[in-house]
C-alpha cells in the first residue's frame, strides 16, 4: 500500500470550455488541484528526479491540454485529463479537482473532483 504521494496545488490554466455559446468564443480561467500516489522512497534513496513523478512535467502537461483541447462540461476535461496524465506519465491512481472560479458569480468556485487507478 502506497501512503505517499506528490501533488500540484493551484496550478492556474486557461481553457474554451462551456455548455453554452458564448462559452466557446473566450477563455475561462481552470485551477487544479493534482494528487498522485507514488512511493517516494525511490527517488529520494538515489536523489533522481528520473525515477518522480516530476511535478514540473506534469503541470506543463496539463496546461498545454487545457490550451489545445475544447470540451463542454469540466467533467470531461477532468476525465480524458485523467487518463491522458495516467498513460504518459505511469501514475497508479490520482485525485484531481477541478475547479472553474467565474461560472457561478455567488459562489467562489465550482467544480468536480475524480479519483482514478490505472
Ligand atoms: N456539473 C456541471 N455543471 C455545469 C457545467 C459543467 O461543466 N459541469 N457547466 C456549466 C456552464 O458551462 C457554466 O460553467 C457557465 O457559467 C453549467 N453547469
Amino acid at each position: 500500500m502506497i501512503l505517499d504521494t506528490v501533488f500540484i496545488e493551484g496550478l492556474h490554466t486557461r481553457a474554451v470550455i462551456g455548455v453554452y455559446e458564448w462559452e466557446k468564443e473566450i477563455w475561462q480561467d481552470l485551477v487544479f488541484d493534482i494528487e498522485m500516489e507514488h512511493d517516494n522512497r525511490v527517488p529520494a534513496m538515489d536523489d533522481d528526479l528520473s525515477k518522480t513523478l516530476d511535478y514540473e512535467a506534469i503541470s506543463n502537461a496539463i496546461i498545454e491540454f487545457c490550451r489545445t483541447k475544447q470540451f463542454e462540461l469540466i467533467e470531461t476535461l477532468a476525465e480524458r485529463l485523467c487518463a491522458q496524465l495516467i498513460e504518459v506519465f505511469n501514475l497508479t491512481t490520482i485525485t484531481m479537482t477541478l475547479r472553474k472560479p467565474g461560472a457561478v458569480p455567488a459562489a467562489r468556485a465550482v467544480g468536480v473532483k475524480i479519483r482514478r487507478t490505472a
